[in-house]
C-alpha cells in the first residue's frame, strides 16, 4: 500500500453534480460561464438540488419556501448572543449551524423528504445566521429576514445593514453566489460526504464541511487574500512585497489550484466584478493591486489565481466586513453541500479509506515502572 500524499488524483467517488474536465466547471452539464452569465443563484441551488434547471413557477416556489424557512429558531439566535464578541466568524458560524440540529424535531430522520426538507432550512437560515452574527457582535439587534425578498442575496445584505440594498450589489453578490456554489469533490465537500457516509445526519454533515472551508488553503483564502491587499496597502508597494514572499518560497493566498493548472475559470468572472465595481465605488486600489499581484505571481510562479483571489476586493467594494468572506462562501457552498449529501444518502456506502503505516515495528511494550 502506497499512500498519495493530500489524495491527488484519486477518484473517490461518483457524483452526477459538477464537473471538472479539461479545465472545464459544470454544474448539472452546463458551463459555469454560461450560468455565471445568466442565472440567479436560486437557479443554481434548485438545478444541483433537483437536477434540472426550474420552470418559473418551480423557480418562485423555491423562493417561497427559502424564505419561509428563513428565521433561525430564537433559541439559536440566543446562543449567539453569548458568542464571544471577537470569535472567528467561522467558528461561530460552525457552532451555530451544528446548534440548528438541536432544535429541528426532523434532525435526525433520514427520510429522503426529511432530508430535503432540512437542505432548504439549512440553506435558508445560513445567511440569517450570519448576518445576525455580525450585528449581534457590533451590539445591534439582529434583523429578522424579509417574507418576500426576490433573492438570498437581497435578503442577505437586507439582514446585514437593515437597508434594502441597492440592485448593483444584489446583483454581484448573486453572481459570486453562483459562481462559488458547487466544485466537484473539494475538501469541504468531500468533509461533507465522508460524514454522512456513516449515515449521520445532514446537519452533521454541513458544520463538517464549514470547519473544512474555514482553513486558509480552501474557503480561508478570501480572507487572507484582503488581508494581504490591506497589508500592501497601495500598488507601489506590490513589486516588493510579491517578489520578497516569493524569494522566501512563501505562498500568496488566492493562487493556485489542487485541479485548475491552466486557471480557474470562475476568477475572469470576479475579475471583470472587481474591475466594474471598483469603477462604480471610485476606488480602483484594490483592483490594481490585484492585477498586478497577478501578473507578478503568473509571471514569476506560472501560477493563476483561484475564485478566492478577485472574491476579496469584490466583497470589499460591497462594503462587506473582511471575516465575513468566508462565512459567505459557505452560504453559497451550501447548496453544493447539501446537494452531494443527498447524492451520497442516495447510493451510501460508508467512506473507509487505508493508511500506509510509516511508525516503528514490533515494539515491546514497556511497563510503566521502567519507562
Ligand atoms: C476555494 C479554494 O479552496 S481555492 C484554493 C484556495 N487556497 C489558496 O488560495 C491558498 C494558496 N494556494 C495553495 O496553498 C495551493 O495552491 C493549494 C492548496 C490551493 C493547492 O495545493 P496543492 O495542489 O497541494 O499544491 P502544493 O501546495 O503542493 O504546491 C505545489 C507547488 O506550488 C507552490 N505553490 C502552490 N500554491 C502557491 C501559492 N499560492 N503561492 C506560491 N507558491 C505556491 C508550492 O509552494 C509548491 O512548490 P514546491 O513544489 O516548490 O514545493
Ligand atoms: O476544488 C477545490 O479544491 C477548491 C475549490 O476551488 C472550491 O472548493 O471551490
Amino acid at each position: 500500500m502506497t499512500a498519495t500524499k493530500g489524495l491527488e488524483g484519486i477518484v473517490a467517488t461518483t457524483s452526477s453534480i459538477s464537473s471538472i474536465i479539461d479545465g472545464v466547471l459544470t454544474y448539472r452539464g452546463i458551463n459555469i460561464d454560461d450560468l455565471a452569465e445568466n442565472a440567479t443563484f436560486e437557479e443554481v441551488v434548485y438545478l444541483l438540488w433537483y437536477g434540472k434547471l426550474p420552470n418559473r413557477s418551480e423557480l418562485s416556489g423555491l423562493i417561497q419556501e427559502l424564505n419561509s424557512n428563513a428565521a433561525v429558531p430564537a433559541e439559536v439566535l440566543n446562543q449567539i448572543k453569548l458568542y464571544p464578541k471577537d470569535v472567528n466568524t467561522m467558528a461561530a458560524l460552525r457552532t451555530a449551524v451544528s446548534s440548528l440540529a438541536l432544535y429541528d424535531p426532523e434532525a435526525g430522520d433520514m427520510t429522503p423528504e426529511s432530508n430535503l426538507r432540512k437542505a432548504i432550512k439549512l440553506q435558508a437560515q445560513l445567511p440569517t445566521i450570519v448576518a445576525a452574527f455580525d450585528r449581534i457582535r457590533k451590539g445591534l439587534e439582529p434583523i429578522a429576514p424579509k417574507a418576500d425578498a426576490g433573492s438570498i442575496s437581497e435578503n442577505f445584505l437586507y439582514m446585514l445593514t437593515g437597508k434594502n440594498p441597492e440592485k448593483i450589489a444584489i446583483e454581484a453578490l448573486d453572481k459570486a453566489l453562483v459562481l462559488h456554489a458547487d466544485h466537484e469533490l473539494n475538501a469541504s465537500t468531500f468533509a461533507a460526504r465522508v460524514t454522512v457516509a456513516t449515515l449521520s445526519d445532514i446537519y452533521s454533515g454541513v458544520t463538517s464541511a464549514i470547519g473544512a472551508l474555514k482553513g486558509p488553503l480552501h474557503g480561508g483564502a478570501n480572507e487572507a487574500v484582503m488581508a494581504m491587499l490591506e497589508e500592501i496597502g497601495t500598488a507601489a508597494n506590490v513589486k516588493s512585497y510579491i517578489t520578497e514572499k516569493l524569494e522566501n518560497k512563501q505562498k500568496i493566498m488566492g493562487f493556485g489550484h489542487r485541479v485548475y493548472k491552466n486557471g480557474d475559470p470562475r476568477a475572469k468572472h470576479l475579475q471583470k466584478m472587481s474591475q466594474e465595481l471598483g469603477k462604480l465605488t471610485g476606488n480602483m486600489n484594490w483592483y490594481d493591486m490585484s492585477i498586478q499581484i497577478e501578473e507578478l505571481v503568473t509571471g514569476q510562479k506560472g501560477l493563476k489565481p483561484n475564485v478566492d483571489f478577485y472574491s476579496a476586493s469584490v466583497y470589499t467594494s460591497l462594503e462587506i466586513p473582511r471575516d465575513l468572506f468566508t462565512p459567505i462562501f459557505a452560504i453559497s457552498r451550501t447548496s453544493g453541500w447539501t446537494a452531494h449529501i443527498l447524492e451520497q444518502y442516495e447510493n451510501n456506502r460508508l467512506i473507509r479509506p487505508r493508511a500506509e503505516y510509516t511508525g516503528p515495528s514490533h515494539q515491546a511494550y514497556v511497563p510503566i515502572e521502567k519507562r
